[in-house]
């Protein structure tokens, strides 16, 4: 058991403790993790729109303005940030609302390793905190024509509360009864290669000649949602999500026949003869990968519509009686003001803060669990615990119930 230091709002107006002499605006916090000071502007005046970090090196003397990634907090009016490890800081946004609290800068992860060592540039991640966790999303892949459109719309239709479908990102023109946002983000090649760059996407691939691609938004909003996640992408698209962080359930659907999928693709007619022959060459290569390549988790054969959606949900446990209901977790109790203090018990952070109330001047506590963590940048780091801790008056002294 030990307890950390927090860098508070306040106890930083005299300069940071990172021996660069920085002056505080009142609106940074400095932590150090290992040669390192990450200097983080909360942004308290309203010249700008998020937080920004900046890394001290001390073993050269170098001030590294770093590629930032993720998602980045908007700004508030105060914040404390705790170094969690060697590779994490917690950051403690005062005064915002539950969802918009807790926030994570991964300084050192395997993502922030292995996007420092492809860009060759200092990296560091956002990941916001949430609580509860999700079910491991689902990726279904298959040949151009198989079914997986339509044994995904059936899943949705029959489970809306359960299930989020994730809405790619393609260079492809929009069929006809295609929506924008819903069907897909249709998207420039550049705006999209732009974004791809920034670490915004959690897989793409050039598939029959268009550039697809899985945004890592596109995934979290629908866990968000407190739904599971479905994926519609290609082979090629799957390997690179079996290498990623996603842990995810891989499912391949397979036709009966190579003329099956040629009748099926023509009697779709939402492509030309030479897309449709296009589509059919490069379903062969993506059958002999989906049947061999160990992405799979599950073969499904399309042949029978009806039966295969049977299998489809029986792999997925819906076969049974299901509890559609999805759990709300309240927002029930107060939440901290500018001024705060961390400190840390074992997996534990502990933050304290006066009541707000005039009348009532008793100190206030919220434990913050963090044994449970999953993801993380770029996506959300999830499985956050947050809960007041009662302070219980015991004759004289107060003993805070940690749990
Ligand atoms: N088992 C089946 N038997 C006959 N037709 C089917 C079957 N499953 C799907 N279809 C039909 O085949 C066509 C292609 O299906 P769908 O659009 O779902 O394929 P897809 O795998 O999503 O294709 P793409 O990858 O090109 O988006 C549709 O017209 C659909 O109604
Ligand atoms: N790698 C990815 N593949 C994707 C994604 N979204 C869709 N797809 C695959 O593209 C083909 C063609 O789709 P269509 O809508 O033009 O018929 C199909 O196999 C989809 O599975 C994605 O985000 N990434």
């Amino acid at each position: 058991m030990g307890e950390a230091a927090a860098f508070l709002v306040h106890d930083l107006k005299e300069g940071f403790p990172n021996g660069f002499g920085l002056k505080s605006k009142g609106c940074e916090t400095a932590t150090v993790i290992g040669n390192k000071t990450y200097v983080v502007d909360g942004g308290c005046d309203d010249s700008i729109l998020s937080f920004r970090v900046q890394v001290f090196d001390h073993s050269t003397g170098t001030r590294i303005d770093p590629v930032v990634l993720g998602t980045i907090p908007e700004p508030c009016k105060g914040h404390s940030a705790i170094a969690l490890n060697e590779d994490h800081i917690l950051f403690i946004k005062g005064e915002s609302p539950l969802h918009d609290s807790f926030w994570f800068l991964e300084v050192n992860t395997p993502y922030v390793q292995e996007r420092t060592r492809s860009s060759g540039c200092e990296v560091v991640a956002w990941s916001k905190g949430v609580r509860g966790t999700v079910e491991k999303p689902i990726v279904v892949s298959g040949p151009s024509g198989v079914g997986k459109g339509t044994l995904i719309s059936m899943l949705m239709k029959e489970f809306p509360s359960l299930f989020g479908f994730s809405v790619s990102h393609t260079t492809r023109a929009p069929r006809n009864m295609e929506k924008d946002g819903l069907h897909y983000h249709f998207t420039e090649r550049n705006a999209m290669e732009k974004d791809i760059k920034e670490g915004k996407f959690l897989e793409f691939a050039s598939v029959h000649g268009n550039l697809y691609g899985t945004s890592v938004e596109a995934v979290e909003v629908v866990a968000d949602a407190g739904k599971r996640c479905i994926l519609d992408i290609d082979v090629q698209g799957a390997r690179s999500m079996k290498a990623s962080s996603l842990d995810a359930i891989f499912i391949f659907i397979c036709p009966p026949s190579m003329a099956e999928l040629e009748k099926r693709l023509h009697a779709r007619g939402t492509e030309t003869e030479e897309q449709i022959l296009k589509r059919l060459q490069n379903a062969k290569a993506e059958i002999v990968q989906g049947e061999s390549s160990g992405i799979f988790d599950h073969i499904l054969y399309n042949d029978n519509l009806e039966e295969c959606y049977k299998s489809l949900k029986k792999l997925l446990g819906l076969d049974g009686s299901v509890n559609t209901c999805t759990k709300s977790i309240p927002e029930d109790f107060d939440l901290p003001p500018i001024v705060h203090s961390v400190s840390r018990i074992d997996n534990k952070i502990i933050i304290t803060y006066r009541a707000s109330d005039l009348k009532d001047e008793s100190q206030k506590m919220i434990g913050l669990d963090l044994t449970s963590l999953k993801g993380g940048a770029p996506g959300r780091t999830r499985g956050l615990d947050v809960y007041p801790i009662n302070s219980v008056s015991n004759g004289s002294n107060m003993i805070n119930q940690l749990s």
